[in-house]
């Protein structure tokens, strides 16, 4: 069993959960209220610009030319092709561009992003991987489970399930999972510990990302 196999079995009951909250079932059968999108949407731009911080500075810590490659495919994934996605959703559901740019993070944002980008500064380009892999590999699940019911009626939330569930994304989302493999058959004990600490981390901020968008969480005072 690889590293990543484990992971997942780890992970799994974050996984279900994830899979089942409400946001997730919603958005997947085209049902969910325009509210708690366009709140997922502006906190979820707000998260991309760290996300793709952090995505640099594995970039810079990467090993070697050919995993540095994956990096950068990725940043310019979500600079490129995921902000863009999220800029014309905000156009679709009345966003105007200035609100999208002064989104203030939420709690939830807040410490997901702080996590990515604390790790991304002093971690190691193994601790980066694993920090990050979550956030590719639960969106391309979710994204691959809901399209598995079909798509969703709404065209606005069937591009989300097909962007999320489409190859390109799979296939990037396999290359991460391929590096934290081989990372991990050379790791010492301590430091596989390391990688499983931090993508449990990040799995759990995934589901409260979900959870934000769902009770619009905000600061409370
Ligand atoms: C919170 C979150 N996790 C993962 C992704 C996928 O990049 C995203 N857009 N947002």
């Amino acid at each position: 069993m690889g590293f990543t196999d484990e992971l997942e079995t780890r992970a799994e009951p974050v996984w279900e959960s994830i899979l089942e909250h409400p946001m997730v079932v919603e958005l997947g059968e085209g049902t969910l209220d325009e509210e708690p999108f366009r709140y997922f949407i502006r906190q979820d731009y707000r998260y991309l610009i760290d996300n793709a911080r952090a995505l640099a500075q594995g970039t810079a810590k990467a090993p070697d030319y050919e995993r540095m490659t994956t990096f950068a495919e990725l940043l310019t994934l979500t600079v490129d092709f995921e902000m863009d996605l999220h800029r014309s959703y905000a156009q679709e559901f009345g966003i105007p561009e200035a609100e999208l740019e002064a989104t203030e993070p939420s709690p939830t944002t807040r410490g997901y992003t702080d996590f990515l980008l604390r790790i991304g500064a002093t971690g190691t380009f193994g601790e980066i991987v694993a920090a990050l892999l979550p956030c590719m590999w639960t969106f391309n699940e979710t994204g691959k489970r809901l399209a598995e019911n079909g798509l969703p009626d709404d065209e606005r939330y069937a591009t989300w399930v097909q962007t999320y569930a489409g190859d390109e994304y799979t296939e990037l989302t396999r290359a991460a999972e391929d590096i934290m493999d081989d990372l991990a058959a050379d790791a010492s004990q301590e430091e596989r510990e390391r990688y499983r600490s931090l993508f449990e981390t990040g799995v759990r901020y995934e589901y409260r990302f979900w959870d934000a968008a769902w009770r619009q969480e905000e600061w409370s005072v």
